[in-house]
């Protein structure tokens, strides 16, 4: 062979080689398995690459005649049950949730894994982030969004104020316009709470009664929520359902809750401060265990109308509802104590403090026959039962064995 010969057949090897090396690149790319294939869980899939693409439009295919549902907050505690209810039962279900560091975001991270085995994507974003919710809905036609992002508790509104602005309002705005302009619009189900009743002394509580009298800044934004609702209703002909929830407790749950915090300060032998109304009159919770509050809020789903506008132009009136989600039977804090110290085999050691004026309530009780009659809304697990299962789940995840609780 001659030099140019040599050279020549040199700069073919060399063009072949890269070819297959940049074509096998970019098989791998395009043609990945699907979404919830165990071996390609990276949750780091950079955003709005095709890969990424794949997988939300994966994750959020229906199997035939079911939803396709957006969950926000779906690392959250009630998001990730209600996502996993929702796969389970065939619907296509893609989560988004921002992670944040208001509790253990190792728990939340723990969720999602959980539920990326389901086969729900989780997208670690913002409800505020208009550009991400706009592609989410340019690429799938979601037919609800069920929405759970928030953020909560009843105390912590003191400390950080603008914390419940940027999510219960700002946040909740910018998904309500990412669904008014989507095509199609999606039917939206959302999280208010029972906190809306403030300083309401009527019991039960019904969704008829007075909610203008909220006793912290978070019931004064899940207020203003439902406020918002009824404007984007009226405007644009979005189907919007509010849930009002009970104080929801169960595995998995919210570690900034008393009776999770409790749990644990219990177990340490740290003290609890249990807070007391007036007189020595006792405070209490509708306390709601989470499947009873899944099922309510897969009936507001199914029975949720279709929004009824398109082009940000509403057609007729759509369905606009809130309903209570709770237990029916309120427990004095006290005696949600004496069950954990027989759960936990602990004696707890009590500070009685008298209730703070820092936004909570003395107590709460809810009617549920709107619920019942829509939808069958029925709560089945009592506080003794549900702790139960929240103490075996506790225990289980903690890695606490039953020698140490005799702590
Ligand atoms: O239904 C709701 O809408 C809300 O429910 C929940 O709020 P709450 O009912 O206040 O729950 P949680 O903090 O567990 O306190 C429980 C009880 O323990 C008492 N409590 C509390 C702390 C303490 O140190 N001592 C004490 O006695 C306290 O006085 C109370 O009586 C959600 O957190 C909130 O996000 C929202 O969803």
């Amino acid at each position: 062979m001659d030099k140019h010969r040599r050279w020549t057949y040199s700069i073919t090897k060399l063009v072949f080689w890269t070819t297959l090396f940049a074509g096998t690149v970019l098989f791998i790319c395009f043609h990945s398995p699907p979404s919830d294939s165990p071996s390609v869980h990276h949750p780091n899939v950079k955003w709005g690459s095709p890969q990424w693409e794949k997988r939300v439009k994966y994750s959020a295919r229906p199997r035939s005649g079911h939803f396709s549902v957006l969950v926000t907050g779906a690392a959250g505690f009630v998001g990730s049950h209600v996502s996993t209810a929702l796969r389970r039962r065939g619907d296509g279900v893609v989560g988004l949730d921002n992670f944040n560091a208001y509790y253990d975001p190792s728990l939340k991270r723990a969720r999602q894994t959980l539920l990326e085995q389901n086969g729900v994507f989780v997208i670690e974003g913002d409800i505020n982030d208009n550009h991400l919710l706009k592609k989410l809905f340019d690429i799938v036609a979601f037919t609800h969004v069920m929405h759970l992002a928030a953020q909560a508790g009843v105390r912590y509104a003191m400390k950080n104020p603008g914390s419940y602005v940027h999510s219960n309002i700002a946040g909740l705005v910018s998904l309500f316009e990412a669904c008014k302009s989507a095509n199609p619009q999606p039917s939206i189900v959302w999280a208010s709470s029972s906190s809306v009743y403030g300083l309401n002394s009527k019991v039960p509580f019904s969704e008829k009664d007075q909610t203008d009298q909220p006793a912290s800044l978070y019931a004064a934004t899940k207020k203003a929520g439902e406020e918002i609702a009824h404007t984007y209703n009226h405007i644009y002909g979005l189907s919007i359902t509010g849930l009002r929830f009970f104080t929801v407790y169960g595995p998995w749950g919210r570690p900034d809750m008393a009776y999770f915090f409790f749990t644990k300060d219990m177990l340490k032998g740290k003290p609890i401060s249990v807070f007391q109304g007036s007189n020595n009159k006792s405070v209490a919770r509708d306390f709601t265990y989470i499947d009873d509050i899944v099922k309510g809020c897969l009936g507001a789903l199914d029975t949720a109308e279709k929004s009824t506008g398109s082009g940000g132009k509403k057609k007729k009136d759509a369905q606009l509802r809130v309903f209570n989600l709770g237990n029916t039977s309120p427990v004095p804090v006290t005696k949600l104590v004496s069950i954990l110290e027989k759960l936990l085999k602990v004696k707890a050691k009590i500070n009685v403090l008298p209730l703070p004026r820092n936004g909570d309530v003395m107590f709460t009780h809810a009617n549920i026959s709107y619920a019942r009659k829509e939808f069958g809304y029925k709560p089945t697990t009592d506080l003794q039962m549900g702790l139960q299962k929240f103490v075996n789940w506790y225990l289980d995840y903690y890695s606490i064995s039953e020698k140490k609780n005799s702590w």
